[in-house]
């Protein structure tokens, strides 16, 4: 879905100004409160605002990094419920300029990125294209916006990089990155602290704590291991050295969708027009994790008991390729300021997760197929 062409948007006043008036007044319509996201921490804060009443447009570029057929999907579910999703890159400043030029944005909610920590050193170009070059895009455009929007964007756990120092607080070193996806994230913070300081926007960094849930990433263990568990395909679990497990901070979507809300409804306003700041501007920065790690084995026993298949595992030493040993957040600050409060175990968020998975990937209990 195409919804909004570039051409739609004349930057010379009466051309097309039919079809313009008419998006304005269907945008405006819709939104009497506009995020601009990308669609699953995406699929999921979209919706929740749309549900209290919020207007969403969300743009993503559907790159093929994992099945775009799934992005796609996220995208329908999305416009059944009044959120229009643009395709279009953020490092296409003029597609973005024009957008802001027909909504007022009050807010944005910035989770388009290259994610996932290991595949950087196979293209680490993406990295550049999306976490640097286009949060750089996307700014500009905030910032010459009027009125210019409030900022909340994804950077993440990753950023804590060798720091072992536990549980990870919002204070601790974050010079030390283990992969290029966190030096990018790492560098997205920088970024934007840049354009707070210059032009008084409004920041909120958040880092996200291994997010998973229905709807996720199948590049991530806990989807691509369903997937193997479920095709009789033999599993890869990483251990550290002398065997020691890895352990991640694995947060439930729910839980960051509430993260998110919270960061958008104490944002703050951003200062500057035409360009200037006028006023100093809130800049924060919040960890949105669960504060009990779980090890990647008690991972994969949990899939094991909800899938009711036993898995294949081969157990090797992680390879030097980006990951860390181990997350753990300290929340409390995220708990004072934003009313921040996990709720959902690993048990039970992938107990759901597994309710989805087989549901859209089409398996039925006590069929062939399981
Ligand atoms: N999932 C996690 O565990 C986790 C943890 C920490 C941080 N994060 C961050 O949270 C955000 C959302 O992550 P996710 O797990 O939902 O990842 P995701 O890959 O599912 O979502 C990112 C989306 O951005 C889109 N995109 C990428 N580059 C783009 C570009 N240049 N222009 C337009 N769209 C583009 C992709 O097509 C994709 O749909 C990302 O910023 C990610 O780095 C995620
Ligand atoms: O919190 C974060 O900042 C990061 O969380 C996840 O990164 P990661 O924790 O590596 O998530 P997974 O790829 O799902 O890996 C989880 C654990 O499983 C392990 N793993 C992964 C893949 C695999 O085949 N085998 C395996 O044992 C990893 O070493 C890691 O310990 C996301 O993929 C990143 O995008 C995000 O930025």
């Amino acid at each position: 879905m195409r919804v909004l062409e570039d051409d739609m948007f004349p930057s010379t006043p009466g051309k097309l100004p039919v079809l313009r008036r008419h998006l304005v007044q269907v945008l405006r319509r819709l939104l009497g409160r506009a995020a601009l996201g990308a669609p699953d921490p995406r699929v999921r804060c979209s919706l929740a605002l749309r549900k209290r009443g919020d207007g969403v447009v969300g743009i993503d570029n559907f790159n093929s990094y994992y099945d775009p057929s799934l992005k796609k999907a996220r995208r329908s579910l999305l416009a059944s419920h009044g959120v229009f999703v643009i395709e279009g890159d953020i490092n296409d400043g003029r597609l973005l300029a024009k957008l802001f030029d027909v909504v007022p944005f009050t807010h944005v909610l910035h989770l388009a990125a290259q994610a996932g920590v290991r595949y950087a050193m196979e293209n680490p170009a993406s990295y550049v294209h999306s976490n640097i070059a286009g949060l750089v895009t996307l700014l500009e455009a905030c910032k010459d916006a009027d009125p210019q929007p409030a900022i909340v964007w994804a950077s993440s756990s990753s950023v804590y990089g060798l720091n072992d120092k536990v549980p990870f607080t919002e204070s601790d070193r974050t010079d030390q990155p283990a992969s290029l996806y966190a030096a990018t994230k790492k560098a997205g913070e920088e970024i934007t602290h840049t354009y707070n300081h210059i032009y008084g926007l409004s920041i909120t960094g958040l880092r996200f704590f291994t997010v998973y849930g229905p709807w996720g990433r199948p590049d991530m263990a806990y989807f691509s291991f369903t997937r193997n568990i479920l095709q009789g395909k033999p599993i890869t679990v990483y251990s550290g050295k002398n065997r020691v497990d890895l352990a991640r901070d694995f947060t439930y979507i729910d839980d960051i969708v509430k993260g998110c809300l919270g960061s958008l409804d104490t944002a703050g306003k951003s200062t500057g027009t035409g360009g200037k700041k006028r006023g100093p501007a809130p800049y924060r920065i919040f960890n949105l994790g669960n504060t009990s790690p779980v090890t990647v084995p008690n991972l994969v026993s949990i899939l094991e008991k909800h899938l009711r298949v036993k898995a294949k595992k081969n157990v090797v030493e992680m390879p030097g390729n980006g990951d860390v040993p181990f997350t753990h957040a300290n929340i409390s600050l995220a708990r004072q300021q934003l009313g921040y409060k996990p709720t959902t175990n690993l048990d039970v968020g992938l107990k759901k997760f597994v309710k989805w998975y087989l549901s859209y990937y089409g398996y039925t209990r006590g069929s062939k197929n399981l």
